[in-house]
């Protein structure tokens, strides 16, 4: 949490013109820390972020699950509380508020959830759902309210008459629209849309995402759009962010992010959609496995055990593809090894596919046994096989690290720029010249 002190809360209630930062995050982390689990590491959802919102434009958040998204857009609302980093609203730091500038901050913030369902409470009528949020802040007076409560029915496209019924008497649509006429109810600038139209019928999601983006001309408003779908991102954000494992890898304008993208794990995430990502050639690109667990993140780079594009050490740089991948398979195996909490031979049997459970030995026959890999591969092979099965896949681990590592398994990159457009990638390949960039490592290997 940030130690400075802000309790001057007038930049609140203030317009902010259009395409000024609204929104400012700056290393922004929210860890959950496990009480059953005394000593045991955090859970890093969300691990250092750092991006501007803008007055009137919508950024994206994509990602896969478990990514973070929510714990993201829970700790802008200060529904979670943030470990470490700031996040500046008009110029002043919420993570800090408290009392009456904090309730203030609040009515210029919202948010809006993927399930109506569980959002709305069914013992309210719509209309006291709608008005809740002008009573706890205790605007005008009732009958002011009410009428604000009409007005915002007709705002969202449901009738005066609505008013007095109950959320289960709704579509699903409908009442994702009553969640919206809610979030509205206190003409907010800000509002954080996690998952909104995810839960509904593809022909009720585009009536939702036209009204969103009606209301966002009308008032002005700045949103932070967390999707899975990637295709719904590039119809409705101005920009997007890329998340993976808690960090954000890739942000910039939507079109062009999903023209060229900068970041292996961005051209991973576009490869596997139906429209295939141009600069990966013909070839799909697959993920190995599924991602590490956040309360043990890699050291170096957050997407280093998956990447297609992570750079190899000097000798190893032309093996063949084939090869590196049943390297980096093998690394995997023994590495989940050294875990207590995952056993070798359910995680080995996952990436492998195998039926019957494993030794280290057993899996470097399995993919090695076949394969025409340099004797210098084999060597190193032998040897950390020697030393998982004298119980020490530790030193295995460690061992691999060092002969097959590279600055991706070592060092956390930093977000470079990567267009005039101020486009920021998170990876090492674009550290130096001595690195092709990923555009052209996947247009070389991918073909
Ligand atoms: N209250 C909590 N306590 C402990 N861990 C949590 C809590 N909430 C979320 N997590 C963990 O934090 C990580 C990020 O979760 P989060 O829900 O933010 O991801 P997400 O990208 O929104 O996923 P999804 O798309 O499935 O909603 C996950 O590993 C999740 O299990």
């Amino acid at each position: 949490m940030s130690t400075t002190e802000t309790t001057d809360a007038e930049s609140l209630g203030t317009d902010v013109p259009t395409g000024e930062t609204l929104v400012s995050v700056r290393n922004l982390k929210t860890y959950y820390e496990d009480n059953q689990l005394i000593g045991g590491n955090p859970v890093k959802a969300v691990d250092g972020v750092s991006f501007d919102v803008k007055k009137g434009e919508t950024l994206g958040l994509v990602g896969e699950s478990g990514c973070g998204k929510t714990t993201l857009g829970r700790t802008l609302m200060r529904l979670e509380e943030a470990t470490d980093g700031t996040v500046d609203y008009k110029g002043l730091d919420v993570t800090t508020l408290s009392g009456s500038d904090l309730k203030r901050w609040r009515k210029e913030v919202q948010m809006v959830f993927q399930d109506p369902d569980s959002s709305l409470n069914d013992r309210m009528t719509v209309g006291e759902i709608i008005r809740e949020p002008l009573d706890v802040h205790d605007v005008g007076t009732m009958d002011e309210r009410k009428e604000r409560v009409r007005e915002l029915l007709s705002t969202v496209g449901l009738q005066p008459e609505h008013y007095f019924r109950y959320p289960h008497q709704f579509s699903g649509g409908q009442r994702q629209r009553i969640g919206i006429a809610r979030a509205l109810a206190l003409d907010p600038d800000f509002v954080v849309l996690d998952e909104p139209v995810s839960a509904l019928d593809a022909s009720v999601q585009a009536k939702i995402i036209n009204l969103l983006e009606d209301l966002q001309e009308e008032f002005g408003l700045s949103y932070l759009f967390i999707a899975h779908d990637l295709s719904v991102v590039r119809h409705i954000c101005d920009r997007v962010a890329v998340m993976y494992l808690g960090n954000i890898m890739e942000i910039g304008p939507v079109d062009e992010l999903f023209e060229e993208p900068a970041n292996p794990y961005t051209h991973s995430l576009l490869s596997a959609i139906p429209e295939p990502d141009p600069s990966a050639g013909g070839n799909r690109i697959t993920l190995r496995g599924t991602p590490p667990s956040p309360r043990d993140p890699p050291a170096g780079c957050p997407f280093s055990t998956r990447c297609p594009a992570k750079i190899r050490p000097e000798p190893y740089r032309d093996i063949d593809d084939d090869v590196w991948e049943r390297i980096e398979v093998f690394r995997e195996v023994v590495r989940e090894r050294t875990r207590m909490e995952v056993g070798l031979s359910e995680r080995a049997k996952r990436l492998l596919g195998l039926e019957e459970p494993v030794t280290v030995s057993d899996t470097a026959t399995d993919l090695f046994g076949d394969v025409d890999a340099p004797p210098q591969v084999m060597e190193h092979v032998d040897e950390a096989v020697e030393l998982a099965d004298a119980d020490d896949p530790e030193a295995a681990r460690a061992y691999l690290k060092d002969e097959f590592g590279s600055v991706c398994d070592t060092d956390r990159p930093d977000q470079h720029e990567v267009s005039t457009t101020g486009r920021m990638s998170l990876c090492h390949r674009h550290d130096s010249d001595e690195y092709e960039e990923p555009g052209e490592f996947f247009a070389g290997h991918y073909e």
